[in-house]
């Protein structure tokens, strides 16, 4: 096991050309970039990764593609497994543990919804038992995939049922349940929070680690953010946060992932558009966010 996930981990981006085809050349220096800003892993292949906008064969070449280049870096290296086929979910977990990751997570398959707890729990299992050797995170993302199971319950009945269960992925806003989860089995289980607008209060309640989408381009902030917190600075902790909640809040006004995606070709990382069904910004829509971000003070922000 990799022991607990600490620090701020990077849902990445999937880096496509212009034609639309995957880019995995530009990996390097996007790595080179989260690790310079201080982010302590990938979990690559998410929601931010577009992962159900890929083919199985894509998501296979990322990790690969990942898994070396994280090599003689300090990144820690989650790939995300999830789909609606657990055949295909088998198959990626299989595949990743073939190369040099530290952990896989899966989401629930949400087109046909696991209509009970234990059949969620089965899903799950099916797709952890292809790579028992590697810690198992459930993702947990109702927003997403309309599958609300309360997770402290999911842990309690998963641990007998999955070996290598480490642990959720919890990319769901309910801080009561979080806690529930945190106190369970002398708080064996790693609890990586998913709402990076709201990272200072799960912080508050226990939280040790965040996997998101926004450190990308913003893990300064959430750096001084944590070590505001970790002296009791309450004052400039909430200041940071409430940066977080600026940019998010101005990327969800421009269509989140496309805005992000921007935003990183902005900083010098050329990861392209996105596929559809999303939608890339218009040429005015880009001149807007690109003066929003001057007139917010991103870039002071971020600077290292
Ligand atoms: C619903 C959603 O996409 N949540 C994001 C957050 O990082 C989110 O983008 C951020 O908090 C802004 O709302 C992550 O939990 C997703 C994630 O980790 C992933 O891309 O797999």
């Amino acid at each position: 096991m990799i022991g607990k996930l600490t620090g701020f981990i990077a849902a990445t981006h999937t880096p496509f050309l212009a034609n639309g085809e995957l880019n995995l050349s530009v990996i390097e220096k996007q790595a080179a970039h989260l690790e310079a800003t201080g982010v302590s892993g990938v979990f690559i292949c998410g929601t931010t990764g577009e992962c159900h906008s890929l083919t199985l064969q894509e998501r296979m070449d990322l990790a690969e593609r990942w898994s070396a280049v994280r090599r003689g870096t300090n990144l820690k290296l989650i790939v995300h497994v999830g789909a609606n086929c657990l055949t295909e979910s088998r198959q990626l977990a299989a595949h990743a543990q073939s190369l040099d990751v530290d952990a896989i997570a899966a989401i629930s398959p949400s087109y046909f919804k696991p209509k009970s707890l234990q059949a969620l729990i089965e899903c799950s299992a099916e797709v952890a038992a292809a790579s028992p050797a590697l810690p198992f995170y459930f993702y947990d993302i109702p927003s997403m995939t309309g599958v609300n199971f309360p997770m402290s319950d999911y842990l309690e009945k998963a641990a007998v049922r999955i070996p290598n269960l480490a642990g959720v992925k919890f990319s769901n806003p309910d801080l009561m349940e979080y806690q529930k989860c945190l106190h369970l089995a002398n708080s064996k289980f790693d609890m990586p929070w998913g709402t990076d607008e709201y990272i200072l209060s799960a912080l508050a309640v226990g939280a040790i680690g965040g996997v998101g989408s926004s450190y990308n381009l913003a893990a300064p902030i959430y750096r001084r953010l944590l070590s505001a917190f970790q002296r009791v600075d309450l004052k400039s902790a909430q200041a940071e946060q409430y940066r977080s909640v600026q940019i998010i809040d101005l990327m969800i006004q421009h269509g989140y992932l496309a805005a992000s995606k921007f935003a990183m070709n902005q900083l010098g990382i050329d990861l392209g558009g996105v596929r559809l069904p999303l939608t890339n910004l218009e040429e005015t829509q880009k001149r807007s966010l690109q003066l929003s971000l001057q007139t917010l003070g991103f870039y002071d922000w971020i600077a290292l």
